[in-house]
């Protein structure tokens, strides 16, 4: 028994914080935090997610508050700038909030956009960075092969480092894998690991070159540990657009990885309006030092969701529990 359902409720806050602006379809972002012997934790399952999932973000929320973290082999991580689906005359403004990050996650394929607007935007991010700047686009699995195969012809020549989730399922991203190898233009797996039954599915089938890893989707730190090693591909640690407390969670895991080839999406609490730690984890220079964070008081009582809200948290943390094997 890692830690009882009384223990956890006695300090979890609902707290609802408004973003800059709209990233994957929400402006608000509501998470739970609550505190273990190891420090403060965070469990934030998007709300529309269904108890079985949401349950693995809460396995996630206890190793990091009840279990020791693994030995961390680095005390700071290399960052990237990640882009919303912004317009392009909007691009600078955002990326300005980046302190020194020379990599930048465009996000493309959005929903009601165009082509058109994802070159606008991943051009204004290259002017932005420079010549030597990385760019890499996340697409969420919204197009088919084909229009990825377009998509990337027409994104190309703006020198990406790797593409994420181009398509939606395992075969598709094996397709298109085929199709640009000859570009050699990575592929990445996002939502085919930390959505997937078997989120090394992807790897055995050779459907990418890389997997982006989320430490609360995939259960938290020592269960994703577990998966990186089993998969055999190089990894980029990405956040779950969390309150500093859980990126604390990403940042430690990213420390703990054997190798950390690319940098990591783990500075979206500049996406944030505000955050809850007194001392925010953001960027400096690019990095991002590692550690755990402790929540501002105040900021739990001025942005506490409403009641209603806070009970809905409760009662899903409470049915997320019964289905854990603690
Ligand atoms: O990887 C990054 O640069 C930041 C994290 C990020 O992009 C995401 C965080 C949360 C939800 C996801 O839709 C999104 C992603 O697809 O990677
Ligand atoms: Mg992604």
């Amino acid at each position: 028994m890692l830690a009882s359902l009384t223990d956890i409720l006695a300090t979890a806050r609902v707290v609802s914080i408004p973003l800059r602006q709209r990233f994957r379809g929400i402006e608000t972002r509501e998470v739970m935090l609550f505190e273990g012997p190891e420090g403060w934790t965070e469990f934030s399952p998007f709300v529309e997610y269904d108890d079985e999932e949401a349950a693995a973000w809460l396995a996630a929320a206890l190793d990091f508050g009840w279990v020791p973290t693994p030995p961390l082999l680095r005390d700071s991580v290399a960052v990237n700038a990640t882009l919303p689906a912004v317009e392009a005359a909007r691009v600078a403004d955002v990326l300005d909030r980046f302190s020194g990050c020379r990599t930048v996650k465009v996000k493309v394929a959005e929903t009601g956009q165009t082509l058109a607007d994802d070159v606008a935007r991943v051009a204004a991010a290259r002017a932005y960075l420079g010549a030597e700047g990385r760019i890499r686009i996340d697409a969420n699995g919204g197009w088919n092969v084909d229009e990825a195969e377009h998509a990337i012809h027409s994104l190309a020549e703006y020198d990406l480092e790797y593409v994420e989730q181009p398509c939606a399922s395992v075969d598709e991203l094996w397709q298109i894998r085929q199709r640009v190898k000859y570009m050699g233009l990575p592929i990445a797996a996002d939502e085919s690991v930390r959505k997937a039954a078997d989120p090394l599915l992807v790897a055995r089938q050779e459907a990418a070159d890389l997997l982006v890893i989320k430490a609360q989707p995939l259960g938290g730190i020592h269960a994703a540990l577990d998966i990186a090693d089993q998969a055999g591909l190089p990894l980029v640690v990405s956040s779950a657009l969390e309150t500093s407390v859980g990126i604390s969670m990403g940042l430690h895991l990213a420390a703990a990885l054997p190798e950390l080839p690319y940098d990591c999406g783990l500075a979206t609490v500049s996406l944030l309006s505000l955050d809850v730690a007194v001392d925010p984890l953001i960027p400096v220079e690019g990095s991002i030092a590692v550690r755990r964070v402790v929540p501002n008081g105040r900021v739990f009582d001025d942005y506490a969701a409403p009641a209603e809200r806070d009970a809905w948290w409760r009662e899903r943390l409470t049915r997320c529990y019964a289905l854990l094997d603690v």
